[in-house]
């Protein structure tokens, strides 16, 4: 079936717009598929130190070009509950790979940020380009040039991302994604998050407060919210990266590791040394990153994949843009209420029918390009099952059913919960911004207030803390862009907002950072484009300016006289403190070089 014709024209010009960059990539891919298996290229000293500490048959196996070998990229460590773990992972694909006839190494290893440690803390302004750093050290493992295929072991915010541009960067290798899937529920979301609220007004102390917050992040496994990093695993399952089924199975069990098992052996099997070559670079197109927007907006996904896809996409040569972006959000409506768009998180998500769900309402809509590769094969409808563990203990697949098995959490194409996805791009005298409105009331979707400047975070919380916020307001967040301090998250700004949004205020943000893809319920205009430290006509912004954030007309605006705003002198706010402390000097270079948010907010290009 055709996708629909509106999700088809917004194809064909990406398409168009693509074209010389696009061809550009694909002949680079196409050249050095053209070369053959890898290892045939390296002397034999190359090939030496390469197998030095494989067993005798694997050396035997990889001196020659017909055994495949599979390379795994891992971002283990033990900091992210969700890439924990993946400690195990490589011995059971290694075996897996033996089973199957082929060989496995590690190629390397590549950094992980957990933004949910370093949320509100200098850390978090290394985690943008964190991004970027691991895709060019998955780069460094995979240059070795020892692979026919490669595996990427990542789940969250910044990595997979990160990983996906080292992919289709190595897009002439088949890839396949394999995630270690969420923690099992603990507090609900919206509880831990009321517990917040009432710390922020000091209505509960720091002990009730770890203890809420240790209930909610309790073990092994993502943090069940739909943030950042389970849209990557919607993303990672809707554009084909992951065997079907993958996304959402709990750690540590015997359908967990068939599934990895199971990509371990598909790796081997679409190398070009079978007769299912698939390589990633081909294997995306522009119609699988369209398919990832689409996914994007049917679930409420996190904004910061209008950051992320974008650099994803110009990895493979393909120019994804926020009008895409916005125009795809007003035809795809939000079929899933997942915290921060609702009360359910993805273990309830996934047992009320999950992506398999999800992708068989959407392709029945037609706003998914079904004839499109995946590492399963040709076709999205594939996707359209439930996994299941078969008595021999591999997967099976059952078909998905027709009906959700909890219709308040995964809704039917013919009785959405919004008829748009709510995730709009703003335009106005202030730039461009984004704005997700899924989570956000409709009486809050146009709000229009004086303006409170602020050059922090810190001092947002502690205007609020001292009782100078009891109005309305927009706290304009400001110098918070990837040039000026690498573009944190600001989600700490989130209790404190929401207090006074339900003390009745009408409040808002707006800011040239990001916010987390657990933030929600307060409408934020966010990426704000160009950044203040850029030339922005956020740095002009005064307190008591009247802004307008307008998330139905698609706009945001300073209402000022325009020569008179025209006349200001930007502020020009002292940044020394966030050129050094906790690895902040080793960035300079990448603050000096990071392109604008609405190309990606990327150092690669
Ligand atoms: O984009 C995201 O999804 C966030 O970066 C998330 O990964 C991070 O952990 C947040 O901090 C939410 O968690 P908390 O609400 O616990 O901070
Ligand atoms: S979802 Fe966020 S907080 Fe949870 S493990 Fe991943 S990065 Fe850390």
């Amino acid at each position: 079936m055709s996708a629909d014709s509106r999700i088809e024209a917004i194809t064909r010009r990406i398409v168009e717009r693509s074209k010389p960059t696009r061809e550009a990539y694909l002949d680079r891919v196409r050249s050095q598929i053209s070369k053959g298996v890898h290892r045939s290229v390296l002397s034999c000293g190359n090939l030496a130190h390469g197998f030095a500490v494989c067993s005798p048959g694997d050396k035997t196996a990889l001196s020659g070009d017909q055994v495949p070998n599979l390379g795994m990229i891992t971002a283990y460590n033990d900091m992210l509950s969700a890439h924990q773990p993946f400690e195990t992972y490589p011995a059971l694909i290694r075996k897996a790979a033996h089973e199957a006839g082929g060989v496995a190494q590690v190629a390397g290893g590549v950094p992980a940020m957990c933004d949910g440690v370093t949320q509100g803390q200098p850390g978090m302004e290394l985690s943008l380009f964190s991004r970027d750093v691991i895709a060019m050290a998955a780069g460094i493992g995979l240059s070795h040039n020892m692979f026919d295929a490669a595996v990427f072991l990542g789940v969250c915010d910044k990595i997979v991302p990160g990983l996906v541009i080292a992919a289709l960067t190595f897009g002439h290798l088949p890839s396949i994604f394999i995630p270690a899937g969420p923690m099992t529920s603990g507090l609900p979301n919206d509880e831990k998050s009321r517990i917040r609220q009432l710390y922020a007004e000091g209505k509960v102390g720091r002990a009730e407060l770890l203890e809420a917050e240790s209930k909610s992040y309790h073990g092994p496994g993502t943090c069940t919210f739909y943030g950042t990093a389970n849209s990557n695993q919607m993303l990672m399952e809707i554009m084909g990266f992951h065997m079907p089924g993958s996304s959402f199975i709990n750690p540590n069990t015997p359908l967990r590791d068939a599934l990895t098992r199971e990509a371990a052996k598909r790796a081997l099997a679409i190398t070009a040394l079978g007769n299912e070559f698939t390589p990633a670079g081909e294997m995306i197109d522009e119609r699988s990153i369209v398919n990832g927007v689409v996914g994007l907006h049917a679930t409420g996904g996190s904004t910061n994949h209008t950051l992320h896809l974008v650099a994803m996409a110009r990895a493979a040569g393909i120019q994804l843009t926020w009008q895409d972006i916005s125009d795809l959000s007003d035809i795809i409506p939000l079929l899933a209420r997942v915290y921060p768009n609702g009360l359910a998180d993805v273990n309830h998500f996934h047992a009320a029918g999950g992506m398999g769900f999800l992708i068989k309402q959407l392709l029945k809509a037609g706003y998914l390009h079904d004839d499109v590769r995946t590492v399963f094969g040709q076709g999205l409808a594939a996707y359209t099952i439930d996994p299941k563990l078969g008595e021999d203990g591999n997967v099976v697949r059952q078909p998905s059913p027709e009906e959700s098995a909890d219709p308040k959490v995964l809704a039917r194409i013919e009785a959405p919960f919004q008829p748009n996805g709510g995730l709009k791009m703003l335009t106005g005298n202030l730039g461009k911004a984004v704005i997700k409105i899924s989570a956000v009331k409709p009486e809050r979707h146009v709000v229009e207030a004086p303006a409170i400047v602020f050059h922090d975070q810190q001092e947002l919380q502690d205007a609020f803390k001292a009782g100078k916020l009891d109005r309305d307001f927009i706290a304009v967040v400001r110098f918070q862009g990837p040039k000026s301090n690498g573009m944190p998250e600001l989600h700490r700004l989130t209790p404190p907002l929401g207090v006074l949004q339900d003390r009745g205020y009408k409040v808002a943000l707006v800011t040239d950072g990001r916010m987390s893809g657990a933030s929600g319920k307060v409408p934020a205009a966010i990426h704000v484009t160009p950044e203040a430290v850029d030339g922005g006509a956020i740095a002009k912004i005064k307190d008591g300016d009247i802004v307008r954030l307008d998330a139905i007309a698609g706009t945001l605006e300073v209402l000022v006289d325009a020569a008179e705003f025209a006349a200001r002198t930007p502020a020009a706010p002292d940044l020394s403190h966030n050129e050094f402390g906790l690895g902040r000097e080793l960035f300079a270079p990448l603050r000096r070089v990071a392109g604008a948010a609405d190309m990606g907010a990327s150092v690669l290009y």
